[in-house]
């Protein structure tokens, strides 16, 4: 990128000075990409470089955000021979009325192209359209990131950013060619890391998953499972999901019949049960289709990919014969979803997992950085992924669904680290979909009546907080 960031800079493309933004600010810097049109030499080495970001990304459509991003993404389109679309900014007053020309089906992906991100609203407007038309958006490439928040705002959007240069590169490049002085960029530095743009605004925000109903997030789902529990919760109109930590097959299959009518999952320990057989599974199946709930091993998988693969598909458990959804670390790295779709697929049966996206015991080791890469694994397999155990919002996709545990609603903690909150907090504040209660329901001397009572909970929460969304939605 060197001798391209020079190249923009010596066209006017990279300014220093005093530039009042939109927000107000007065910046010391301003990146203007639009001239490059009349270059069509730098042009042409932009693109290439935006061709060889692709990396791994898969895509059938390319789009640029207007308007900068436009040219960019035309001639890419040409000269790889990528279908394009065309994402206009106002709709037309006549004919079709169409915000997005050009011809493709629902499920097509499409990867989006940006000149420079400074919050990421626009390349957000722009993958919304996209993604309320049906079509798939994982990836968007930009050529210059101003490092003021963006970056981090696409990956709460479930879009994994690929950047070809950042403003400390620029500045380094430029400072290198003795083009700005240290001063210069310690004075822009500073003022970049010190003004991160303000969050999505309302128009961004309003079809996130929090204020969409679950009838509506049905159409978003591509894993199977997350489709079938978001059926599950609006015609039983329950989001609680009842953990059975209990530790024979008796209790098991006791708790499943007394709590099934209230619940949309019963989460599993299998492992904990110690007279577990195949007939423990079977009943268990039976009593999930009884009552229409789905079942969640909550294995927790952790191993390199062909370990899990074995875990999941052999032994005295059996996992992949039986649980709809199990959950999984992704701290071995992408291998380990990898290894569990193919065996899913190679069992033939309708299958998905929930990533252990944060937990809720204290002092964990989990870090904010560790849950943004796993959102970013979860993008990669969205076909595989139904969602998060999490304890706040990590994805505004309506596709993933956000499972909470530490909910409780009579006490705050027990003596080893569990860290509980009450339905309504973990709904409405925290943006929870499916709460998780354990000894809240099955130590009650009336485990049935317990469920009622956090379901009606759970409930209600939700209605609230459909309520609480802009009124446009
Ligand atoms: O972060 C996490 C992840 C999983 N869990 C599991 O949920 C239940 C919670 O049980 P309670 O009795 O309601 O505390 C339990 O099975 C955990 O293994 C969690 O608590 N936190």
């Amino acid at each position: 990128m060197e001798s391209i960031i020079n190249e923009l800079h010596s066209i006017g493309a990279i300014k220093f000075g005093e530039f009042v933004l939109k927000s107000g600010l007065v910046s010391p810097i301003y990146f203007d990409l639009r001239g490059v049109i009349s270059y069509p030499k730098l042009m042409n080495q932009l693109v290439e470089q935006v061709w060889c970001k692709k990396e791994e990304a898969k895509f059938d459509y390319i789009c640029g955000v207007p308007y900068t991003a436009l040219p960019l993404a035309s001639v890419l389109s040409v000269q790889h021979n990528v279908p394009m679309l065309l994402k206009r900014k106002e709709a037309k007053d006549y004919g079709t009325k169409k915000m997005v020309e050009g011809i493709f089906q629902p499920g097509n992906k499409c990867l989006v192209v940006e000149d420079v991100i400074t919050s990421g609203n626009s390349v957000l407007e722009t993958v919304k359209l996209l993604r309320d038309l049906g079509l798939e958006v994982e990836d968007v490439i930009l050529v210059l990131d101003r490092e003021q928040g963006g970056i981090d705002n696409l990956l709460n959007h479930g879009v994994r950013p690929h950047v070809l240069t950042s403003a400390s590169e620029v500045l380094n490049v430029l400072n290198k060619a003795g083009k700005i002085s240290d001063d210069v960029v310690r004075r822009t530095l500073d003022f970049l890391h010190k003004n991160p743009e303000p969050i999505p605004p309302p128009a961004v925000m309003e079809h996130s998953r929090r204020f969409m109903p679950f009838s509506k997030r049905v159409n978003h789902c591509v894993n199977p499972v997350a489709k079938k529990l978001l059926e599950i919760i609006e015609e039983k109109k329950t989001n609680l999901c009842v953990s059975a930590d209990v530790t024979t097959t008796k209790e098991l299959l006791e708790l499943a019949e007394k709590v099934g009518p209230e619940i949309c999952v019963l989460k599993t320990h299998m492992d904990i049960i110690k007279d577990f057989s195949g007939e423990t599974a079977c009943m268990l199946v039976g009593l999930a289709m009884k009552h229409n709930f789905l079942l969640l091993e909550d294995r927790k998988f952790a191993d390199i990919g062909n370990t899990v693969k074995m875990q999941y598909t052999s032994g005295k458990f059996f996992i992949s014969s039986w649980a709809d959804l199990v959950t999984v670390h992704t701290i071995s790295g992408p291998g380990v979803l990898q290894a569990l779709k193919e065996a899913a697929f190679d069992a033939n049966k309708p299958r998905g997992c929930v990533i252990i996206g944060e937990l809720s015991s204290a002092g964990n080791l989990i870090t904010a950085d560790y849950s943004s890469a796993s959102m970013v694994l979860a993008a990669e397999h969205f076909d595989f992924v139904s969602g998060f155990v999490s304890q706040n919002s990590l994805s505004s996709r309506p596709g993933l669904i956000h499972f909470t545990p530490g909910v409780s609603l009579g006490c705050n903690g027990d003596n080893l680290g569990q860290q509980y909150s009450d339905p309504d907090h973990v709904v409405t504040q925290r943006g929870s979909d499916v709460i998780i209660v354990g000894r809240g329901i099955i130590m009650d001397a009336n485990p049935g009546e317990a469920a009622r009572k956090y379901k009606e909970a759970a409930w209600a929460a939700y209605e609230k907080r459909l309520l609480a969304a802009v009124p446009n939605k």
